[in-house]
């Protein structure tokens, strides 16, 4: 049957080119053809419970709403997905919403990520025993308050007090100063109705540092706030508006020692203080948050590549650089676009295979836990922090390219575009500042580096670094170079991770010399008496950037060998010298499906964009030491030019085998059958309120907007028009 409209015959013609069935590629990223049903079924039953499901109708969310619209709406998809979940037993919804939105823009999204992992994690078993069922039945809605006004990163700098008062065996909650108010976290404001708040726990006088404690909110009859407690709403953000990001002050809130979180620190009757063995334990909670908002991203960055692959197939713009052609150009066919869009479809890819190889470790590390060793928390925590930093920081970056993308229609809200970035927007900041979560993977390298120096050995995850050639290497020259010699070889997994890995060893080398070099111990002398001393912790300023390029490096390798290790089927001839998987600490046993060619020239088109894309943030520390010269760099140029004519083709495939339905996409200009003018007029006469007759008393067409303009002609265009005449 031919299609209703040019838009949607060139996407049929373009989805009809494809290489390889997409249906199949979207059973291998979600585990098969039943587990990928379950999951359509669930999106079909909130979509179809929210009234979602008719892309022809403008969705209610862009419908103009004021804030408390946006917060009953939040409430309202909030509670379907917390209804299924609990109806048809899945986690689906866990860490993301029914359009992918990190679950924190439910106003009951704590419950899963953050509140309820830590009454899992950080609570003693008689805790446990009481708070998790009553998180289960779904009775209790909590929030995880732990920034405040005056402080977010630096934890120590946290006010919030809990003192503990011996006579009435209760903690007194309090918030001493203004910088002290609670502030940011989801939920706060109106829905939870407990909050596990950090406070800084002292006894007789002496702070023990920053505990998590149990603080009931409201009452749980009729929601009125407990005495002592004020709380409300932050207003609109960038994005997240669904929910009531809140703030909240106490005043000599008193609670019993027994809701002091007691997993890894005690308190007694008689005030004694109880270091539990487990310090480190407390990362636990930060730890799960980090690898769900790993998986997130990578989701959210997709959808936003999927609607501008799909707008950009149907808009055609100019008649491009042909002589003779007489017809416009799918936008696509413009090479910066098509490169644009390849280059970010493949880093959605990356990041979603890197996030189940984060997940793989994160397991790994659960299950060493229970058995209470805690040999690999140092590396989970080095990987969650960096790998959480990289993917938000590519995914928002992406994000917002892939509008950009879409032109004019991009901005516009009717594309589903600007709320993708939006809600992607603080992924960077929260749970961890990206800056700082790479310093902290840093702190880690540091340390393996001194092993090695030390011919100690290290953790896996990182032995690459004592094995690479360059690396004793510690300044910015290097006598190591690439050996690939021809285009071909830069097809080689093993040769991308080669050039991977030795930029991250020399890197993490070159931040160690850095460090130790300038960092001083000076000795007095006579004419110097008080000499001056530069500490590690100064140094370590003063050279903060080549610290956060090493571990930007590292984490890009592990993405690269995660991407890798989990698309290339291992064959019985491949020795573990060409095992393309150098990262995790042990390696899956099972061999990868088989994915679709493309999907691995989508591989190599990441691996091969980050090196030679001049806009690609690290891509000179692949050069500045002549590791790869300037002739491979034309080569690996050229090699990409040929991966993105290969992968002409499958655009839309590639981006339909991740299975987002039209209603999740919340997109005018990105569903499925290419509809995207009538789309865009349908939904843009509905906007506010509606389509409104024409024909009245000017006898103009019809306006959308309803009463808008009718307002504003009697409350200011009216009285100016009659003032002037
Ligand atoms: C949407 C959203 C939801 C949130 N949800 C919650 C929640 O549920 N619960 C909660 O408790 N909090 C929540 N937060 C708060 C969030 O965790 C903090 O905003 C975050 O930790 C950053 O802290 P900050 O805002 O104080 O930024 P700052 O720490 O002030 O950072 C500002 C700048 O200073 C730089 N900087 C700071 N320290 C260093 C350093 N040591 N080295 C180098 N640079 C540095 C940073 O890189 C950044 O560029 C949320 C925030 C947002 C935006």
């Amino acid at each position: 049957m031919a299609a209703p409209n040019r838009q949607m015959a060139l996407m049929d013609k373009a989805r009809a080119c494809a290489t390889f069935n997409s249906r199949e590629l979207t059973y291998l990223l979600y585990g098969g053809k039943e587990a990928t049903e379950r999951r359509e079924a669930a999106f079909t039953r909130i979509e179809d419970a929210l009234g979602v499901s008719d892309t022809r109708k403008l969705p209610l969310a862009y419908a103009g709403q004021d804030r408390e619209g946006q917060y009953l709406q939040g409430l309202a998809f909030g509670k379907a997905l917390m209804d299924d979940e609990i109806k048809h037993r899945h986690g689906i919804f866990d860490y993301h919403s029914h359009r992918f939105a990190l679950i924190i823009a439910s106003p009951f999204g704590h419950n899963p990520l953050m509140f309820g992992p830590t009454l899992r994690l950080q609570t003693s078993p008689e805790q446990r025993d009481y708070w998790v069922p009553l998180l289960e039945a779904g009775k209790i809605i909590g929030t995880y308050a732990q920034t405040e006004l005056g402080h977010g990163t630096f934890l120590r700098g946290l006010e919030t007090t809990a003192t503990l008062d011996l006579d009435t065996d209760e903690f007194v909650v309090h918030s001493p100063t203004l910088t002290s108010t609670k502030y940011w976290p989801s939920a706060l404001g109106f829905t939870a109705s407990h909050a596990v708040v950090m406070a800084n726990l002292v006894i007789r006088g002496k702070n023990h540092g920053m505990q998590p404690f149990m603080v009931q909110l409201r009452n749980l009859d009729d929601y009125s706030l407990m005495p002592g407690i004020e709380t409300g709403d932050i207003g609109v953000k960038m994005g997240l508006n669904s929910t009531d990001m809140g703030y909240a002050v106490f005043t000599n809130v008193r609670i019993p020692r027994t809701n002091l979180l007691m997993g890894n620190v005690q308190v007694l009757q008689d005030g004694t203080f109880i270091k539990g063995k487990h310090q480190k334990m407390a990362y636990a909670t930060m730890m799960y948050t980090r690898d769900r908002i790993v998986h997130n991203v990578g989701f959210q960055l997709a959808q936003a590549v999927v609607i501008a692959t799909r707008y950009s197939t149907v808009r055609e713009q100019g008649i491009g650089f042909s002589p003779t052609a007489t017809a416009e150009w799918p936008i696509m066919a413009y090479k910066s676009q098509h490169y644009r869009l390849l280059s970010l479809m493949a880093q959605a890819y990356a990041l979603f295979f890197a996030a189940a190889e984060c997940t793989t470790i994160y397991n790994q590390l659960t299950a060493q836990l229970a058995a209470g060793d805690l040999s690999l928390l140092p590396y989970v925590h080095a990987t969650t922090a960096a790998l959480k930093a990289y993917s938000t920081q590519v995914a928002s970056d992406g994000a917002e390219d892939a509008r950009k993308c879409c032109g004019g229609l991009g901005y516009s809200i009717l594309s589903g575009l600007p709320s993708i970035v939006g809600d992607l927007a603080p992924m960077p900041t929260l749970e961890g500042e990206n800056h700082v979560m790479y310093q902290q993977t840093a702190r880690y390298f540091m340390k393996a580096i001194t092993r090695i120096k030390a011919g100690l050995p290290v953790d896996d995850g990182v032995s690459y670094l004592a094995t690479t050639p360059t690396s004793s290497s510690s300044s910015s020259a290097s006598t190591a170079h690439c050996p690939a010699s021809s285009p071909s070889d830069f097809l080689n997994p093993e040769t991308q991770l080669q050039i991977f890995r030795h930029r991250a060893t020399r890197l993490a080398f070159y931040a160690h010399h850095l460090l130790l070099t300038t960092t001083t111990t000076t000795t007095p002398t006579q004419q110097q008496p008080s000499p001056p001393t530069i500490l590690y912790a100064q140094a370590w300023n003063t050279h903060m950037l080549p610290l956060i390029h090493a571990a930007r490096a590292h984490i890009e390798l592990f993405v690269l060998s995660a991407f890798i290790s989990s698309t290339t089927p291992s064959s019985p001839q491949s020795s573990p010298q060409s095992s393309p998987s150098p990262q995790s600490p042990s390696p899956s046993p099972s061999s990868p499906p088989t994915y679709p060619p493309s999907l691995l020239t989508l591989r190599t088109l990441f691996a091969l964009t980050l090196i030679e894309n001049p806009l690609s943030p690290s891509s000179i520390h692949f050069f500045e030491d002549g590791y790869v010269s300037l002739e491979q760099v034309y080569s690996i140029r050229a090699t990409v030019g040929d991966l993105l004519k290969e992968l002409g083709r499958d655009v839309l495939a590639l981006g339909d085998g991740w299975g987002f339905s039209d209603a999740c996409l919340g997109s005018a200009i990105g569903c499925w059958d290419g509809d995207v003018y009538a789309r865009v007029m349908g939904w843009t006469r509905g906007l506010r309120g509606g389509e409104e007759e024409g024909g009245g008393k000017g006898g103009g067409k019809g306006e959308s907007g309803g009463d808008m303009g009718k307002r504003g002609f009697e409350k200011v265009i009216g009285p100016m028009l009659r003032g002037r005449l």
